[in-house]
């Protein structure tokens, strides 16, 4: 069985704290940003990284040991310190007051943890290994950069701007699944994939063209 249920969550404006201000923390800090969410860092050090985003006003900066109760309000926490019986300590905070925790030291004692990831515009490829092997994960992340490239971005741009056409001019859910799967499994072929974006995109509306041309 599972122990970790793999979802998409939305943090964009909510508010996110990180325990710790070292290099973990620093990676934690950037991800989160990157997605949208509102970050306190509450430690005596920071990272110059960190001191940076500060500057920025990128974030929010408690400049003191953890105590209990500075976690309140908070939507989701990193426990990222160097002190095994802090993250624990952040852990019970967040427990009782059913707030989701990534404990840096502890995938066990963790709701959540960071699988490797490829973003290409709205694609996203995530690999995990339930904390097993991060090594491992990071390897398969590499694999499948050079696998999927920056080009899906786009090719996946086209597709949803197809499906959206579709979905209002193809009646037929059946029909519509075979345009979808001509459109990935024929079109998106490796030549296609190592050519000319123009013409990728170009062969796809063509499909879709003679797609409906024969419906109709
Ligand atoms: C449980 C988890 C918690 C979490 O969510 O943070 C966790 C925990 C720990 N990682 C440690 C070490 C390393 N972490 C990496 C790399 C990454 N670690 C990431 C995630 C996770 N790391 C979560 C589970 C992911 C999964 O399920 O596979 C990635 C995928 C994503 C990210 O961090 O954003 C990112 C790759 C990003 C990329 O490149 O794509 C490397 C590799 C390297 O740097 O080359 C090493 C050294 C080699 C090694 O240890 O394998 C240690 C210290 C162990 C020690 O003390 O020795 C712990 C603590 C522990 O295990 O207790
Ligand atoms: N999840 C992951 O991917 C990884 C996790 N780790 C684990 O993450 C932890 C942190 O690693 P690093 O960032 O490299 O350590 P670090 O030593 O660079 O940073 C620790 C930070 O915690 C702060 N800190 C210490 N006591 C504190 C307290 N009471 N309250 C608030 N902040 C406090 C320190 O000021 C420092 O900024 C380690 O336990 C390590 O095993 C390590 C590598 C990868």
């Amino acid at each position: 069985m599972s122990l970790y249920y793999p979802m998409m969550l939305k943090i964009k404006d909510k508010l996110c704290t990180v325990v710790g201000g070292g290099s973990v923390a620093e990676r934690k800090v950037a991800t989160l940003l990157e997605y949208g969410a509102i970050v306190t860092v509450i430690s005596p050090k920071l990272t110059e990284g960190l001191q940076l985003l500060r500057k920025k006003n990128k974030i929010f900066y408690i400049n003191k040991h953890y105590e209990v109760g500075d976690l309140a309000g908070s939507y989701l926490v990193y426990a990222a310190t160097d002190d095994e019986s802090i993250n624990k300590k952040c852990r019970n905070e967040a427990e009782a007051h059913h707030i989701l925790i990534n404990v840096g030291d502890s995938p066990e004692l963790s709701d959540f943890i960071l699988p490797a990831t490829i973003k290409r515009g709205s694609l996203t490829i995530a690999v995990s290994t339930e904390g097993k092997s991060p090594a491992l994960s990071r390897k398969i992340r590499e694999e499948l950069e050079s696998l999927y490239g920056e080009v899906y971005s786009e090719v996946l741009d086209t597709l949803g701007e197809i499906r959206v056409k579709a979905l209002e001019e193809i009646s037929s859910p059946e029909d519509r699944k075979k345009l979808f799967h001509q459109l990935v499994y024929g079109v998106l072929n490796e030549t296609a994939l190592k050519g000319e974006k123009e013409e990728l995109n170009k062969n796809m509306w063509e499909v879709y063209k003679n797609f409906t041309l024969k419906k109709a």
